[in-house]
């Protein structure tokens, strides 16, 4: 999840559908389905259709909504501007009070046209200003980040406890990222018996803040040791979630492995290491919403299926031109990024050349820091013709360029899951990317995609050349291609764990009630 600067504006609210239940199923089996739902509360900082800066605004959209069919599942988002603003009405519904240097806040409930509830917390001295989740317009870290996503922590506890008087109460509460890894403390310190779960979408924003800070975000001296949400002399609010949540969860199963060694750990290695010796660590892939549909997805300039690649054709030929491309036959890499040292656009920045010699060509979309995206555009003014960086968030744009390219360069230093692979698979397009995290998880080397071992522009170049080999060899080329879209990585074969997860949570609360 991001800090990174860009672009926030809101999404096509109908694009993602509903998961529904097969239409063969007995009345019986439905009913016992309706009864079986467990009620659960998402808590996040972004959600797709209101917000988004990167992957975790997609998992909050659309793994609700693929587990609508099995559970009552709500999500809570902070009310900044351009959720208050999104053109859908918004009913107050409840009020929490006021704790420590914490305001009071209220609570808006805005249904989704597909039926997805939501719960706003309305504090617009907290969250509704010009600029994104996270940071100002340059880019900056807003300073009162502890007290906003305290106050969301916070507000996820009330909602649990029953006091924000919305008239409905979660029975698990599944907090997202370092933004909302408070919740699971609060609700900890409020003696709820509710269970939580926290997951980890990206180790290296851990949501850090000055010890001093404590008494003004109302957490008790007992937090403040390495057992709990102490990290080097600070408080870390990603820390919390691991620390006070019943269950731990990150997206992927090799980078839930990678988060317990040092090269991945991010310091916490130690921690999550010891997480994972008590069976609370676990990975569980992500998702793509049913909207990643080449055949009939209204963004791209022509829909294709399997073996009918004249639609695919016609998308690439509009991204050339709409990237100001050469007309060309050769190879189309592409790159939907944010632009942070995580997903090593340096090192594609060293295997440009070579796509360029062999007669490919790179379309590049993305935004992020300041100091790559100039590398980038610097890159294209040296290539003209061949390599174009534009710079921005498209999400329309994105589509065409996965449906449009040949293949997509993910050349990650680490990657919790990694949605774009997922994305460029179901459209056709080859995927180049390192074994890392979900990447590795993913992608079928040589069959749906080509992976490289080491973060180096020559481990890159050697999956690069395997890339352009495939591309001169048509049946090959169209082999992959197929079953790549094949792959088909819908949350509605990936729910199945966090169903269990859940169950897992609320039967051993159950027992313990009984039992009392
Ligand atoms: N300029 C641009 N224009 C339009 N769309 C753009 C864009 N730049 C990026 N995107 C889109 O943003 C999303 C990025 O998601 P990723 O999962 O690939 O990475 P991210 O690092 O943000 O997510 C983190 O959280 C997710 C969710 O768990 C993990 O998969 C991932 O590994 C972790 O780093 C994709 O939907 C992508 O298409």
């Amino acid at each position: 999840m991001s800090v990174a600067a860009v672009d926030a504006r809101p999404f096509r609210l109908n694009h993602l559908r509903p998961a529904q239940p097969p239409a063969e199923r007995p009345l019986l089996q439905l009913r016992s389905m309706q009864e079986g739902k467990k009620k659960i509360l998402f808590v996040t900082s972004e959600l797709t259709d209101l917000i988004k800066t990167g992957g975790l605004a997609d998992v909050s959209a659309a793994l609700p909504r693929a587990l609508a069919a099995l559970h009552d599942v709500r999500v809570l988002i902070p009310g900044y501007a351009q959720v208050m603003r999104c053109g859908l009405p918004i009913r107050i519904v409840g009020s929490v009070s006021g704790h420590a240097d914490l305001p009071a806040a209220r609570i808006g409930r805005l249904d989704m046209p597909d039926g997805l509830i939501i719960y706003i917390l309305i504090c617009p001295e907290l969250y509704e200003r010009e600029g994104l989740p996270y940071t100002n317009a340059n880019g900056q870290d807003w300073p009162d980040n502890p007290l906003r996503f305290a106050r969301l922590g916070l507000a996820a506890a009330d909602i649990a406890a029953g006091t924000a008087c919305i008239r409905w109460a979660p029975e698990l509460v599944h907090a997202h990222d370092w933004p909302a890894g408070l919740a699971p403390a609060y609700m900890h310190w409020r003696g709820l018996r509710t269970p939580s779960v926290f997951t980890i979408h990206n180790l290296a924003y851990q949501g850090n803040i000055d010890m001093s800070l404590r008494r003004s975000l109302g957490i008790p001296g007992e937090a403040c040791s390495p057992e709990r949400m102490e990290f080097y002399g600070k408080l870390s609010l990603l820390k919390a979630g691991i620390a006070y949540a019943r269950r731990v969860t990150t997206v992927s199963a090799t980078y839930a492995r990678e988060i317990t060694t040092s090269e991945f750990g991010c310091g916490m290695e130690g921690f999550l290491s010891m997480k994972a010796r008590q069976g609370l660590l676990s990975g569980l892939i992500n998702g793509i919403d049913e909207s990643w549909e080449p055949e009939d997805d209204a963004h791209l300039i022509q829909g294709f299926g399997v073996h009918d690649w004249a639609g695919k054709a016609a998308n690439a030929a509009h991204v050339r031109e709409h990237f100001g491309l050469a007309p060309s036959n050769g190879p189309l890499f592409a790159v939907v990024s944010r632009l942070v040292r995580q997903k090593g656009l340096d090192l594609t920045i060293g295997v440009a050349r070579n796509i360029v010699e062999a007669g490919g060509q790179l379309a590049i979309l993305g935004c992020g820091e300041a100091s790559i995206e100039e590398e980038l555009r610097e890159l294209s003014r040296r290539n003209p013709g061949q390599i174009a960086a534009r710079i921005g968030f498209d999400e329309t744009e994105a589509r065409r360029l996965f449906a449009g390219s040949d293949f997509l360069l993910m050349p990650s230093r680490y990657e919790p899951c990694g949605l774009s692979q997922m994305y460029a698979q179901r459209y056709a397009s080859l995927p180049v990317a390192r074994r890392t995290g979900g990447l590795a998880d993913s992608i079928d080397d040589g069959v749906t995609g080509f992976l490289f071992d080491e973060p180096t522009v020559a481990s890159y170049r050697q999956a690069v050349d395997r890339a352009l080999s495939v591309f001169r060899q048509p049946q090959l080329l169209d082999a992959m291609r197929c079953r790549a879209m094949g792959t088909g990585f819908f949350w509605r074969h990936a729910i199945e764990p966090y169903d269990h997860l859940y169950r897992q949570l609320l039967e051993v609360r159950e027992v313990a009630h009984a039992t009392a």
